[in-house]
């Protein structure tokens, strides 16, 4: 089945004199992850909070699977699942109640609730404490309520507010798995986190919200296509003796090179030249160990936006900044810099 996800289209939002959203349009398609990405204070609560129907935007339209949030809150209620960054009341409640309340509200007859809360328990892994009062829970056990009470009315559509955040390394895991479930039923899901590599491995598409503006798609792509540093690592080498053996074999100086413990970082700017890089120094007889970029390119991009990346370059066609690159001709003598 097919639904419309997620349409936004110039909304705004101010506290005061504060413009906490600023003419945000952003479509999250159903069938997809979505991630929702910026730094503190760019907006992504005070947005997700609008398509769940619990803040009206000054201005502009919401459309969730074609319901609007403000004129119809009953009807988008029924359709969003919405995990917001920490679990609100109900400290008093054990988990099961929770659940099973959430599910009275939501008109399920109480038996119907009872089984979806014993089911979402076991899914989340809080059956063990499924009889504990909530306010007993730990973060990340507060975090799994959070996430089950927001999946207890099967919602078409998941809108989640820093799910990660607390969660051990086997919930992150369980996490993603759960997103990619939801979106191959043909659900939609928005996602904001700050942790990008968590991101990284479970988002299909991103939105960049930077001072309460999403960033136009040519911006992202430009940060997207800059240079971005990847490690690597040679066998028995110790990092500064393997500086100038990655130097000679990419011809850069060594000083465009950077150590990082016992690793070496090289910019490069593209998987096609990080293709050729690989293909040289294995050509040169190194032991490469290991050979992987550094940053996601979700975290890159956060990181380029945040310092700036002129709109101009976007513009220009085609657009490639002057990073230094490796395993092609714009290498030179002087070296490249970063
Ligand atoms: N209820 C409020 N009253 C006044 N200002 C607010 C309110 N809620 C948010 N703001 C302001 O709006 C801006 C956006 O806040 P918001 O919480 O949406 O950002 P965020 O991107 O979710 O941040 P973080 O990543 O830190 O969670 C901030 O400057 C914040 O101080």
């Amino acid at each position: 089945m097919t639904s419309p996800g997620i349409v936004v289209e110039g909304v705004r939002r101010a506290f005061g004199d504060i413009q906490a959203v600023r003419n945000v349009s952003l479509v999250a398609h159903a069938g997809r992850v979505t991630g929702l990405v910026g730094p503190n204070g760019s907006g992504k609560t005070t947005l997700l909070l609008m398509l769940a129907s619990l803040l009206a935007p000054d201005a502009g339209s919401i459309r969730i699977d074609g319901v609007d949030p403000i004129s119809d809150p009953h009807a988008a209620r029924a359709l969003i699942g919405w995990m917001p960054d920490a679990l609100g009341a109900w400290d008093a409640l054990t988990s099961r109640e929770t659940l099973v309340v959430t599910g009275r509200l939501y008109g399920m007859p109480k038996a119907e609730a009872s089984a979806r809360a014993t089911a979402l328990l076991e899914e989340v892994g809080l059956t063990a404490l499924a009889d504990s009062p909530a306010k007993v829970l730990s973060r990340g056990q507060k975090q799994r309520l959070g996430l089950a009470r927001a999946l207890v009315h099967e919602p078409r559509v998941l809108l989640l507010d820093e799910p990660a955040s607390g969660l051990d390394p086997q919930a992150r895991i369980d996490l993603r798995v759960l997103l990619r479930r939801f979106a191959a039923e043909g659900r939609t899901v928005l996602v904001s986190s700050h942790i990008l590599s968590e991101l990284e491995e479970v988002v299909d598409d991103a939105v960049f919200l930077v001072a309460g503006e999403a960033v136009d798609a040519g911006r992202v792509e430009a940060a997207a296509r800059r240079a971005r540093p990847w490690r690597v690592r040679l066998d028995g080498v110790e990092a500064s003796d393997a500086r100038p053996q990655v130097a000679a074999a990419l011809r850069l100086s060594p000083e465009s090179i950077t150590v990082d413990r016992r690793d070496v970082v090289v910019e490069i700017s593209s998987d096609e030249d990080a293709v050729a890089a690989l293909r040289e120094l294995v050509a040169a007889g190194l032991a490469v160990a290991e050979f992987a970029a550094a940053q996601g390119s979700l975290e890159r991009t956060f990181l380029d936006l945040g310092r700036g990346v002129p709109p101009q370059e976007a513009a220009a066609e085609p657009a490639p900044p002057a990073p230094p690159t490796v395993g092609g001709e714009q290498t030179n003598d002087e070296g490249a810099t970063a």
